[in-house]
């Protein structure tokens, strides 16, 4: 660790903190690594501010968002139990900085996953339940000007994730066919499918539990993992409400506040 890479998880903590957007920290990360490295020193962090990590965010898994972002591989993010809200619950403004919102189906694990190489068989097996997820991203940086690094640097871009509350057991489901939707208001803003994520979003948690455990953080128990948006993200608005419905998995719904002196 380098005094570039605290510099970086300041610059970012600066902007939590502020509220304010900050300029990007590719300046001083150098490589997917070190922006993993800031990564660490912010989840360090915030551990130890007494947060509990419920689990992990898959991002930039899809072809539309990797072309929205301009960047092209995934990577991951850590989920803190204050960053879950209930589904429907009112999102207040300015809880996410420069929030976009995406559909994606969340895995909740019951088992560990351990090994360096994991198969969709130890994925399914050690899964109890998926759930329709809307997981509402956000950046610290600019006006999303962001690079691999920054989004790495910066939590994957996390924000908060609102879970559907009807478990299904995967051998009842599709996930690579199936269709997720997701409007504002009855207008359609972002549609898409199981497969555009990363081919299969089993395949997207089986990138994360062998990701995860060569770094010695494996995946446990009672994890949450939001395998990555199935379409585009889109930009939120204050008094949007967004309902996403994800075949076989039902639906989900984020709302956010109006802006201050609005109603909706
Ligand atoms: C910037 C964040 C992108 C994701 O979370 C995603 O592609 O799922």
């Amino acid at each position: 660790m380098t005094d570039d890479h605290r510099a970086a998880a300041a610059r970012l903590l600066e902007a939590y903190a502020s509220g304010r957007p900050c300029e990007p920290v590719r300046d001083l990360v150098d490589g997917l690594e070190s922006a993993y490295t800031v990564q660490s020193l912010l989840t360090e962090r915030w551990l130890g501010e007494g947060r509990r990590l419920t689990g992990r965010k898959i991002g930039l898994t899809s072809e539309a968002v990797q072309r929205q972002l301009g960047v092209g591989s995934p990577d991951f993010g850590a989920l803190f139990a204050d960053m879950a809200v209930p589904d429907g619950q009112e999102i207040p403004a300015g809880a996410v900085l420069q929030p976009r919102a995406e559909a994606e189906v969340a895995l909740v694990l019951e088992r560990d996953l351990p090994h360096e190489r994991h198969t969709v068989a130890d994925v399914i097996a050690a899964t109890a339940f998926a759930l329709p997820a809307i997981e509402v991203v956000g950046s610290r940086i600019r006006d999303w000007d962001i690079t691999l690094a920054d989004t790495v640097a910066d939590n994957a871009s996390s924000g908060l994730y609102v879970l559907g509350t009807r478990p299904v057991l995967l051998r009842e489901v599709d996930l690579r066919l199936a269709g997720m939707v997701m409007e504002r208001r009855g207008e359609q803003v972002s549609t898409g499918v199981g497969a555009a994520c990363l081919g299969h979003p089993l395949h997207a948690a089986v990138w994360l539990a062998d990701t995860l455990a060569v770094l010695g953080q494996p995946l446990r128990a009672g994890d949450t993992v939001l395998t990555g948006a199935l379409g585009p993200v889109v930009p939120v608005r204050p008094g949007d409400v967004l309902e996403a419905r994800i075949d076989g998995l039902g639906d989900v719904r984020a709302a956010f506040a109006a802006a201050e002196g609005e109603t909706t």
